[in-house]
């Protein structure tokens, strides 16, 4: 395809995506049904596409309209390029830009537009970030780096990175975390290389990694992940010794666990109903995902007031549900992949009001800035009974 052609592409799938399909579901139907594109083309469409959806705003700002279209020819304009080059009507390339489009100029963009936040949420981004509002707002329009976590319980960093080169990826140790390389070559290789099929490396953004690193030594200790999803972070606590059990309100989302865990060699119970007390419960509840809206910017812009509230009221639950499970003298461990006070140490003060037998020992707030996504950590100790 030319690369005209491909921001054609990424026009038609913008607007299915603005008519309100998931992003993942329009590249998805788009490659499907255009199997001449071969797998450049379409690493390309997609990386124009979710280029548009990290700087919707802006982007539709300078393209003059919030379509496809716009938003493409807003890339364009916002990287210097000159559009009458793509927008040519020639096969399928975009059609040539009508007289409006070609004289179109932008007004003055205010300072929200610029950085591609949502106007409602800008006070409560402001309040968390405070002098780092402008800078993180501004990282999560670019891209995110590739994270991997290596499995130390099968092989050392400096031999992983060794085994990944042979299969021709880069990769370097991230200072997040002890198990955290960034992959600075060859990224779309990992799920085929040997190291990753071997279950010795996993993908894990290094922030996630981080908070997992802080925890107290897990070693031959009960863990149960109240909220595993996935179960990056069961994976990852299995590998350092600890007895896992994963649990999710919605078990289904767990179903690729057992195969990822005996591809790493781990061994994880699933329980739908976890009963009894356990040395140290995990929450890494659901939230706004406003420390991940590089790798997932739709939520940027579908946040509203009103499912924030709805994730606030989950979170006090989860958290209340959690407390339960924590033995005396044991530890409860909260998690968000978001920015936000009214998530993070909010929701912690309340919860201390509620539940006094806990402590606070530890609260880390990570943002893009420090390289991997922005996650929230407070670990709480339970009294000795
Ligand atoms: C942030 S994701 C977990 C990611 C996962 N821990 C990982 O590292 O890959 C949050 C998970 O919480 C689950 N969840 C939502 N409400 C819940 C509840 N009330 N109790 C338990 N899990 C819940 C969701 O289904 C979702 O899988």
């Amino acid at each position: 395809m030319t690369p005209a052609a491909r921001f054609q592409a990424a026009a038609e799938i913008l607007d299915q995506f603005l008519s309100g399909m998931p992003a993942e579901q329009c590249l998805t139907r788009w490659a499907r049904n255009s199997r001449y594109a071969g797998s450049k083309d379409r690493a390309a469409i997609r990386d124009i596409v979710y280029d548009a959806l990290r700087c919707k705003r802006s982007y539709a700002h300078l393209g003059g309209a919030e379509t496809g279209r716009g938003l493409v020819l807003g890339a364009l304009r916002s990287r210097g390029a000159d559009p009458t080059q793509y927008f040519t009507g020639e096969r399928h390339a975009p059609s040539a830009l009508t007289p409006l489009e070609a004289t179109y100029t932008p007004a003055p963009m205010p300072e929200l537009v610029a950085l591609d936040c949502p106007d409602w949420l800008a006070p409560d981004m402001k309040t968390s970030l405070g002098t780092d509002l402008a800078p993180v707002l501004e990282s999560l329009r670019q891209r995110a780096p590739v994270f991997l976590r290596v499995n130390l319980a099968r092989i050392s960093r400096e031999h992983a990175i060794a085994q990944l080169a042979q299969d021709g990826i880069g990769a370097l140790p991230h200072l997040l975390a002890p198990t955290a390389l960034e992959v600075i070559d060859n990224p779309r290789a990992i799920q085929r290389s040997r190291p990753y099929l071997d279950g010795l490396v996993e993908l894990q953004d290094a922030a996630s990694q981080a908070v997992i690193s802080e925890l107290p030594d897990v070693q031959n200790q009960t863990v149960l992940d109240y909220c595993a999803g996935g179960g990056g972070k069961a994976l990852a606590l299995a590998a350092l010794g600890a007895k896992v059990t994963a649990h999710d309100a919605n078990p289904a989302r767990m179903q690729d666990l057992p195969n990822r865990a005996a591809r790493a060699g781990a061994k994880i119970a699933l329980s739908e109903q976890p009963e009894g007390k356990f040395d140290l419960v995990l929450t890494d509840v659901p939230c706004s995902g406003s420390g991940s809206w590089r790798r997932s910017p739709a939520g940027k812009w579908s946040l509203t007031r009103n499912a924030l509230d709805q994730l606030h009221l989950a979170q006090m639950q989860i958290l209340d549900n959690a407390r339960l499970h924590t033995r005396p003298d044991g530890w409860l461990a909260y998690v968000t992949c978001s920015m936000l006070k009214s998530e993070n140490q909010l929701q912690i003060a309340n919860f201390l009001d509620r539940a006094p037998e806990f402590e606070l020992v530890k609260e880390r707030q990570l943002t893009p800035l420090e390289g991997g996504d922005g996650f929230y950590l407070a670990l709480l100790k339970a009294r000795a009974a």
